[in-house]
């Protein structure tokens, strides 16, 4: 049982010291985070450029820990589907470099101090998107993805595979109510077809690209599917999806870029890997430990989860468990 939790500091102590805890250890700590950040839940707005993500109750919350031994642990609403969004990103980015690196060649890895959908940089920058992680930049990876056949059924595929749920799949409601929204996308994607930096038609990887945003997990499974992050490219079959140095890179990029122009303060409250989702959802790697995944819709100005922050920044305080 945990009886440190009065503790000032982190409640395990080091980090030698937290890898001895025991599941109903992990277990009671999110029960414990729920109750703390409680009086933040619904706090912030539910995105509602995409109309059907603003039907979304506001006061939902859930958090999943999933380790690197397989164990999985949970509180609150971690087993309830919601729309993965911008988290998809993290996936699209690691299939398309478990395939090479090239696409380094049509994307930065700076993050971008500009809001996630900005046209801004593009001009300055010759249609290089700043970012994998940016809405243009995510564009650009789902292009280059569709080079080996339909994007988000091999996004499908793999997470599917990687959460052990063959039911996983795209919200039909959520997908068609953005793409009768996805003008900005439109306009970011014929923009870089402007300076050659889109390989296939526009519509062609809008379709794509939205329906990896429209993807209905919950915490629990988008844990369990990022754990490979947490390996260092190892899947949950013991297979390879990435090398050391891919991993230890999508892992980077996530903490520099992860979280739009709110990455600093991010790192600075959280101090791991992270990439949010305009879902509510969050999803942070433990390098060598675990993943985590929480979910509460509503954001802040800067489109990342009120709650979800909180809860994280509980996390790594709480279990001493951050990348610093
Ligand atoms: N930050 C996000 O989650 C944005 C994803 C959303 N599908 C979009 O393209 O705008």
């Amino acid at each position: 049982m945990v009886t440190s939790f009065d503790l000032t500091g982190p409640v395990f102590g080091t980090p030698g010291a937290a890898s001895k805890l025991r599941a109903v250890d992990l277990a009671a700590l999110l029960d414990r985070i729920a109750g703390d950040v409680a009086p933040e839940v619904g706090r912030g707005a539910v995105a509602d450029y995409i109309p059907a993500l603003a039907r979304i109750e506001p006061r939902t919350f859930g958090m999943a820990v999933a380790e690197v031994d397989g164990s999985l642990h949970g509180t609150g609403d971690w087993r309830r589907p919601f729309s993965v969004q911008s988290m998809s990103k993290v996936f699209t980015l690691a299939l398309v470099l478990s395939r090479g690196d090239s696409v380094w060649t049509r994307v930065g890895r700076e993050p971008s101090g500009d809001p996630f959908n900005s046209l801004v940089q593009l001009e300055h920058e010759d249609g290089i998107p700043r970012n994998p992680f940016i809405n243009a930049g995510a564009l650009v990876v789902t292009d280059e993805l569709a080079r080996h056949g339909d994007a988000a059924g091999a996004l499908l595929a793999f997470l599917r595979e990687e959460s052990g749920r063959p039911d996983i799949d795209v919200d039909p409601e959520v997908a068609a109510s953005e793409a009768g929204h996805a003008d900005r996308n439109r306009a970011l994607s014929y923009f870089m077809a402007s300076y050659g930096n889109m390989r296939h038609p526009v519509p062609s990887v809008l379709d794509q690209y939205v329906r990896q945003c429209s993807i209905a997990m919950s915490c629990a499974d988008v844990a369990r599917s990022a754990l490979f992050l947490a390996r260092h490219g190892i899947r949950n079959d013991g297979t390879r999806l990435l090398d050391l140095s891919a991993a230890k890179r999508i892992n980077a990029v996530m903490l520099t870029c992860g979280t739009y122009d709110a990455a600093g303060e991010f790192a600075y409250r959280v101090g791991l890997p992270g990439k949010s989702g305009v879902g509510g959802g969050i999803l942070a790697i433990v390098p060598g430990r675990c993943a985590v995944c929480v979910w509460s819709p509503g954001l802040d100005a800067r489109g990342n989860s009120v709650a979800g922050v909180s809860a994280l920044d509980r996390f790594t305080t709480l279990t001493g468990w951050s990348i610093f």
